[in-house]
């Protein structure tokens, strides 16, 4: 059950003699004793050390969590933006499903139009949404606007720009340009979507223009995987809630909850405020045990460190499982997976600078894959640093607050704020993202290329 450098599982088997399967760690006490009851030879990884895992191990770790699968249900086109789908989508038929006019125009056959001498006899009026008009007849054009169904035996529209149209002997006629290529003006059917394309795959969430591509054929009940329960609980003695408690000396308004519960809305789930709760055992163990059975996911933060305060450990052991991520990154040292019945605990760090980098990093691919979505790295782009380190810490990977603005020669440059503190919730207002140095980049200098990843790519809501 130790699971390798940085992450500890910490669930023991049942000693001789003993009856308690779990062993509750709160005190660098209580962590030696444990260690001391595991098998000889690996009591080191559970003693806190210099090793800890990668950002690269975290994400792989992750990955390879086992997760319960969500159930799935269907919810009308209306309602399915930003949901999860359960089943592949095919196109039934052609869209769009006949050839028609891409301008406002004539239409004619263009083998007709040399012969002609672009002249051609009026003879129809085809406006969009009407059918049913006999095909052309030869040496005739036909009226029509955007988007109707070409006549048959018409295979290219003149824009009504460019031709001149009267009544000669009581005959309508128009005059189309020489130079027009046969097909011009024309959209085919099945040019956005043929019959039996496979347009969205189960684990696709639904975009904007994914929604139009559904309507597009018509689809109106959509397969989706069930929205999450997301329970998000805050912990610390010193927590305040705006709108219910009054300042005081030692406390703090509660910032983490309404930060996590707007990148969480981004996430298919519904948010529970779960409230705050103060640095005691056996209220976090009530908390967490009641908020379990009522939960797909809790996300907690803070008191999840070392200090004789942090009970998450313990009240996770004794509740399931809890492995504990020691993570080689800043910020965002530790990370805390836990696991009660089915339900997915993830303790995120108190400073609200590392709750929501670990969030973005972590949180979020998880809670995604757990209902159902198909989870791709965010896109890295490569922008010029507005910065110079020139002497940086290897061996774990920053991620830096950063702002993007335009170079001299349009290019983008990332500015880093100005201060690293992990409390600054300024500097993440501030920030577009962040600027990601690896684990072997001893320095940067000015101009330098830069990986940057978005708060847009990284999911969080306009
Ligand atoms: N001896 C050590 N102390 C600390 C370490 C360490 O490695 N060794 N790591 C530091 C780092 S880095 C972080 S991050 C924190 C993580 O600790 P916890 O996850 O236990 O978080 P707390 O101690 O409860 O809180 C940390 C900080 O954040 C403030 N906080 C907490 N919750 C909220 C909230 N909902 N809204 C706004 N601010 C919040 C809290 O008041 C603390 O100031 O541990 C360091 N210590
Ligand atoms: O590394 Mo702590 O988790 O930065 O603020």
């Amino acid at each position: 059950m130790l699971e390798g450098a940085g992450a500890r599982t910490v669930r023991f088997e049942p000693l001789a003699g003993g009856d308690d399967p779990f062993f509750n760690i709160n005190t660098a006490g209580d962590l030696a004793e444990a260690a001391n009851r595991l098998a000889p030879g690996v009591d080191d990884c559970l003693r806190p050390g210099p090793v800890r895992l990668t950002h690269e191990a975290a994400l792989a770790r992750l990955a390879a969590r086992p997760l319960p699968q969500p159930p799935t249900t269907e919810v009308p086109l209306a309602d399915a933006l930003g949901r999860v789908l359960a089943g592949p989508v095919t196109a039934p038929r052609d869209v769009p499903a006949a050839d028609t006019a891409a301008v406002d125009g004539y239409a004619f056959r263009h083998g007709d139009l040399d012969p002609a001498g672009g002249f051609f006899r009026l003879e129809a009026r085809l406006a969009a949404g009407h059918t049913g008009e006999a095909a052309l007849s030869p040496w005739a054009a036909a009226r029509i606007f955007t988007g109707a169904v070409m006549p048959a035996g018409a295979d290219t529209v003149a824009m009504q720009e460019d031709c001149a149209s009267g009544i000669e002997d009581g005959v309508s006629f128009v005059r189309v340009p020489l130079s027009l290529r046969k097909g011009a003006n024309r959209r085919r059917a099945g040019e956005d979507l043929t019959a039996g394309t496979r347009l969205l795959e189960p684990g696709d969430r639904l975009r904007p223009q994914d929604l139009a591509a559904l309507a597009s054929i018509g689809l109106d009940r959509i397969p989706v995987h069930a929205r999450l329960r997301l329970g998000l609980l805050s912990t610390g003695d010193e927590l305040l809630r705006p709108g219910l408690d009054q300042p005081r000396p030692g406390g703090l308004y509660d910032a983490n909850h309404f930060l996590l519960a707007g990148l969480a809305a981004a996430c298919p789930v519904t948010v529970t405020d779960l409230g705050i709760c103060g640095d005691r055992r056996d209220a976090l163990q009530l908390a967490l045990g009641e908020a379990a059975a009522a939960h797909d996911l809790i996300v907690t933060s803070g008191g999840a460190s070392h200090g004789e305060e942090d009970h998450l450990v313990a009240v996770l052991s004794a509740l399931g499982q809890v492995e504990i991520l020691d993570l080689a990154i800043k910020p965002g040292r530790r990370l805390v997976l836990g696991r009660i019945g089915d339900t997915d605990v993830i303790g995120l760090p108190g400073n609200p600078v590392a709750a929501m980098i670990s969030f973005l990093l972590y949180a979020r691919p998880l809670i995604l894959r757990r209902a159902g979505a198909t989870v791709t790295p965010p896109h890295r782009l490569m922008v010029a640093a507005g910065f110079s380190l020139p002497s940086r810490k290897t061996g774990r990977r920053e991620f830096h607050r950063a702002r993007l603005v335009p170079g001299p020669d349009g290019t983008l440059v990332a500015d880093l704020y100005a201060r690293s503190g992990s409390g600054l919730i300024s500097s993440l207002r501030a920030a577009d993202g962040l600027v990601e140095l690896a684990e072997d980049v001893a320095s940067v200098a000015p101009g330098a290329p830069v990986p940057f990843l978005s708060f847009a790519a990284l999911g969080v809501p306009a």
